[in-house]
């Protein structure tokens, strides 16, 4: 009961608690008669396994309360103790999780025809104008038009004939930028900012035609702060009515749905048809263009847009800022990193392109055990089975919402020997791209970060282009060194720790040192 308190008495002030015992109340008698009525009415599936439940479940609210601020982390705690694949109850929806990368195989790739659903949310509905775009869209036509239309702009051969030009010089401004305000700012940086600019300008450059010259930039500081509320507003945390659908009301009363409609409508919706119109007068070519060539109308070009960004961004923003993290944290490992990079240049005079990458089996190696290390988001995006499924002999039932379990995938000892052990050469038998490890044989995988199945990520190996090109030039140039503060303490980024932003698990916020080594090339 102290649970449910809790959680009343963390429901918006707007509404008095008096107010609010009664609805869940109500809430709670509904779904007691749901459940019965569901209990009587399942199909009989003798002979399967049941799933394994793990503890903490309570009548109506399921095991809501007992996932606490970090569920990350509490599923973690659960795999390790009921198993790889465990079923639990989120108020009136049931969630599989996944902990075992051949389950999740099984269960993505050997049963994708049915496994591709995305679940109900009230914000991606909203953000998506009922299923248009990519990212949450039913997997139907529309889906398949879109995606192909989003692919044919970031397939490897167009990647490197079209932006490997912008990524190299981002990636280099992107540089010059930390050295610059480390310097400036006198007791280290924090990153986020700068690489959150880095990838969006690459991103905004294919979309759009057009880029920001600083962080300062007054379009960069709107278009970023949208992007990054919908990545948050799109997290289960903001979706209480499809948990409990008598919460419906107190979004209703409270004004939730509204501001959501608000701020797609008001903010989202203008800034990118403006975007739309300006890019369509442009002479490159770019997405808005390509686009017309499509079957789309107006509201499905602007979400298509709007996944690329989102997709696009935060994703490897935050990648990088982990990335960094480690690197201040294992100064051994960054060496080792530098030193391979200093001598190609030493080699060859100049940087190595991506297409070189193979000339530097360690950082290859690193960066993969990076997004093994720290998994860009805790669950990739969730699927919703279309209908029951049987995996090894488990039931996965019709609507269950499927969680890839990142953080317990990439800890598996099955899979990676000490999976707790930082190994930056864990993958130097293994430097494929990381797209064609995510689209090969299972044992050939590196990492999961990049989903599965028919709703993999569509921009693989963009991302590697960016990710790698990027670190590059940031160790060419430079050491990335703890903050030393006036008694002589050094300050390490906390890499303990992860803060869950909706969708991605980001760093805590940190400061270091850039500090440069050599000048530009
Ligand atoms: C480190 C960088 C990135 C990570 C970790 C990442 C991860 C993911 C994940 C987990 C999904 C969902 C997969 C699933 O449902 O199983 C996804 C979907 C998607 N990603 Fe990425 N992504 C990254 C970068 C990018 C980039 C650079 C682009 C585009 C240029 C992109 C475009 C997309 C699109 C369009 C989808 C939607 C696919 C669909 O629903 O059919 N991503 N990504």
């Amino acid at each position: 009961m102290d649970r449910i308190n809790t959680f009343i008495d963390s429901l918006p002030r707007q509404l008095e608690r008096d107010h609010i015992v009664p609805i869940v109340s109500i809430a709670a008698a509904t779904t007691l008669l749901f459940s019965t009525y569901k209990l009587f009415s399942n199909r009989n599936h003798k002979g399967l396994t049941k799933i394994p439940v793990p503890r903490g479940g309570y009548p109506y609210f399921g095991h809501m309360f007992s996932v606490g601020t970090d569920p990350s982390r509490k599923f973690a705690e659960w795999h390790k103790e009921s198993g790889p694949i465990l079923q639990i109850r989120m108020g009136i929806q049931t969630w599989v999780l996944i902990a075992d990368p051949e389950i999740a195989h099984k269960v993505f790739v050997t049963n994708g025809v049915h496994s591709s659903h995305r679940p109900h949310n009230t914000f991606t509905n909203i953000y998506s104008h009922n299923g248009r775009g990519i990212g949450f869209s039913p997997p139907e036509k529309h889906w398949r038009d879109a995606r192909a239309a989003v692919i044919s702009i970031i397939t490897p051969k167009y990647v490197d004939t079209n932006y490997m030009v912008p990524i190299t010089r981002e990636a280099s401004d992107l540089a010059e930028r930390l050295i610059q305000y480390s310097k400036r700012e006198g007791g280290g940086t924090d990153p986020m900012i700068h690489l959150h600019l880095n990838s969006m300008n690459i991103i905004y450059m294919s979309a759009f035609g057009k880029r920001f010259e600083s962080v300062e930039d007054e379009e960069f500081r709107t278009v970023s702060a949208v992007v990054l509320k919908q990545l948050s507003l799109a997290g289960p945390e903001h979706d209480m009515a499809s948990f409990f659908p008598i919460l419906a009301i107190v979004e209703y009363l409270t004004g939730k749905t509204k501001k959501m409609n608000d701020f797609i409508n008001n903010e989202r919706d203008p800034l990118f048809k403006s975007l739309i119109t300006e890019a369509l007068r442009r002479e490159d070519t770019n997405l808005a263009q390509e686009l017309e060539k499509f079957d789309f109308d107006d509201k499905a070009k602007l979400v298509i847009m709007s996944d690329l960004i989102a997709a696009g961004t935060d994703t490897i923003s935050v990648t990088l800022c982990w990335v960094f993290a480690i690197m201040c944290n294992y100064p051994q490992v960054q060496k080792r990193a530098a030193a391979e990079i200093d001598h190609f240049v030493s080699l060859y005079h100049r940087l190595p392109l991506f297409s070189e990458r193979n000339s530097l089996p360690y950082c290859i190696s690193m960066l993969k055990e990076c997004m093994r290390f720290k998994p860009t988001t805790p669950f990739g995006l969730p699927h919703q089975a279309d209908q029951d499924i049987i995996v090894d002999n488990y039931l996965i039932p019709k609507g269950a919402t499927l969680v890839s379990c990142m953080e317990s995938m990439h800890m598996n000892p099955k899979v990676y020997d000490e999976p707790e052990r930082f190994c930056a050469e864990r993958f130097s038998d293994n430097l494929q791209l990381m797209d064609t490890a995510a689209k090969g044989k299972l044992e050939g995988r590196d990492h999961y970060n990049f989903g599965w199945g028919r709703r993999m990520c569509a921009g693989i190996y963009m991302a590697e282009a960016e990710l790698f090109v990027s670190f590059v030039n940031v160790i060419a140039r430079c050491s990335i060194e703890p903050v030393v503060d006036s008694t002589g303490k050094e300050h390490f980024p906390n890499i303990e720790q992860a803060v869950n932003s909706g969708i991605t698990l980001t760093p805590e916020s940190y400061k270091v040192n850039f500090v440069e080594r050599t000048p530009d090339l």
